[in-house]
């Protein structure tokens, strides 16, 4: 039965005004913890009110653009300020429309406002350099000015820090922003914009727009007036995308999946091991591109670690995320939960040994969720799917090898590179990981998962457009280099 009654309709946010979609068409967002509850309407926006947006943020950038950095700043801080005082509202709406825990959205929204505050600090740090010239009578330099309009393109997996972490910089560097967060964490998203709404933003410096990826996505990323899109989200969806923006020549960054790998050496402190493996695959019920799901383990310790792995997995209680005991919440939608079942069948059919989850919880209270038991394989080898391909789901796969040599070249047969850690005491050990682990992101003693909002972030290989996001690496896509050569 639908708990629909009193869901909100939330509006598209164009030119400083919150709007219905000219469509006059809404869909719902429900919530994966029972798909009878919807979370509120969001407006399934046409080519037209995309349009429409494009012009308030092309417009708006003109002004937005010759103020003081600083100035631009005092905008974020506001922003942030507001949030904070909406942070445990927002964080429910997290959990509710997403299905993460509440404490885990809470953190995530803290992680919003810490990175609106970053980047309103940013407004004030330098953007260029001076460099000697040949001629001793010139003086050289290089500023940098904003793209224009920027494109964010979001997923639903961080619903928050995500699309902050993209809009933040682009405004401190001059750009407006058109905003297409993900449909299923429309409802945070439009929260988020109210923040910034209220903090007083020109109309049309920030934009908001709902709908469907294959057209207000796609519309982004093919239109003429859009400079810069930031996309974060599938491999497939990505490479569309940057191929739009390639074929008119628009600058684009795309952050996409991964296959992360952990390594636990022979003299790995495994309790502290265990708890990363967990913590870094099953948290967010695996959802994170910087999930762990290959585990890779040196035999000399399998056995023990496996033993310690399985009594703390057994623990695991999944359940509605709002619920203070639930440690693990649903999958974010339906189809998801249909692609973490149909991996764990293709684990299975390829010989993997099943040693816990592979199905749904038998709880009768969670029959209406999109739910999964987190799962783990042993006895996963290299060429297995599981072990190859991205399945964004609590499945934990275990990998035997002799050495670290072998660890780390297993560690490296996939063809992404996002996140990789290895658990060990050896300065042999991390020294030889560090250099040849293939990844943007690596991490000693500590599990795959975990950003830090002033450090560069982004992947190699299939991972991402070989660009990097957040701290102070942002100003590279944000902005464009000009060089200046001054003669009296
Ligand atoms: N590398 C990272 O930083 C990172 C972070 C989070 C998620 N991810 C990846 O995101 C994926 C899960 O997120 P998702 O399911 O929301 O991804 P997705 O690619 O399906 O969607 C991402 C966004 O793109 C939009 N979109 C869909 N079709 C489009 C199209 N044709 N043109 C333009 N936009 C379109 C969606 O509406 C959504 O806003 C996973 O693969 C995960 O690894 C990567
Ligand atoms: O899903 C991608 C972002 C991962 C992240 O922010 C984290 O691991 O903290």
């Amino acid at each position: 039965m639908s708990t629909a009654v009193n869901a909100p309709t939330y509006q598209n946010y164009i030119n400083g005004e919150w709007s219905a979609s000219v469509s006059g068409q809404t869909v719902s967002s429900i919530s994966p913890a029972n798909k009878n509850e919807v979370v509120g309407y969001i407006q399934l926006s046409t080519p037209e009110d995309l349009d429409r947006a494009v012009q308030s943020a092309k417009h708006a950038q003109k002004a937005w653009r010759k103020l003081a950095g600083s100035a631009r700043g005092e905008f974020l801080y506001k922003a942030a300020n507001v949030m904070e005082k909406r942070l445990n509202e927002i964080a429910e709406t997290m959990t509710r429309e997403m299905g993460k825990t509440l404490p885990e959205a809470k953190g995530e929204t803290a992680r919003g406002i810490a990175i609106l505050r970053y980047y309103a600090g940013e407004g004030m740090r330098k953007v260029g350099d001076v460099i000697p010239s040949t001629d001793a009578d010139a003086l050289m330099f290089t500023t940098r000015v904003p793209l224009g309009v920027v494109g964010v393109i979001a997923p639903w997996n961080f619903p928050v820090a995500i699309p902050i972490w993209k809009m933040a910089p682009a405004l401190i560097y001059g750009n407006s922003v058109v905003l297409k967060p993900a449909q299923e964490t429309a409802v945070t998203a439009a929260k988020v914009i109210e923040c910034f709404a209220e903090a007083g933003f020109p109309a049309g410096v920030i934009n908001l727009i709902t709908g469907k990826g294959s057209v207000i996505g796609q519309g982004l990323a093919e239109h003429s007036d859009v400079s810069g899109i930031t996309f974060t989200g599938s491999n497939q969806v990505g490479k569309q995308v940057g191929q739009a923006c390639l074929a008119r020549g628009a600058k684009y960054q795309l952050e996409m999946g991964g296959k992360n790998p952990v390594i636990v050496a022979a003299d790995a402190d495994l309790d502290l091991a265990v708890d990363g493996t967990i913590s870094g695959g099953l948290r967010s019920t695996g959802q994170k591109c910087t999930a762990t799901s290959r585990v890779i383990v040196l035999s000399e310790v399998y056995d023990e670690f496996r033993e310690k792995l399985m009594a703390k997995v057994r623990t695991i209680k999944v359940g509605n995320g709002l619920e203070g005991d639930t440690w693990m919440g649903p999958c974010a939608n339906e189809n998801q939960l249909e692609t973490v079942l149909s991996y764990i069948q293709k684990g299975i059919e390829e010989g993997a040994e099943l040693l816990h989850g592979g199905g749904r919880p038998e709880d009768p209270a969670l029959a209406d969720g999109f739910f999964v038991t987190p799962t783990v394989f042993d006895n996963v080898t290299s060429s297995m799917t599981i072990s190859k391909e991205e399945i964004f789901g609590p499945v934990l796969a275990l990998i035997k090898v002799d050495t670290i040599e072998q660890a780390i070249e297993a560690a490296n047969e996939v063809e992404f590179g996002l996140s990789a850690s290895i658990y060990t005491a050896s300065i042999s050990n991390l020294l030889s990981f560090i250099q040849d682990m293939d990844a943007g992101l690596v991490r000693v003693n500590a599990e795959t998962a975990g950003v830090e909002l002033q450090a560069p972030f982004g992947g190699m290989k299939q991972s991402s457009s070989h660009s990097r996001e957040q701290g102070q690496a942002a100003i590279e896509f944000f902005t464009a280099i000009k060089t200046v050569f001054v003669k009296a």
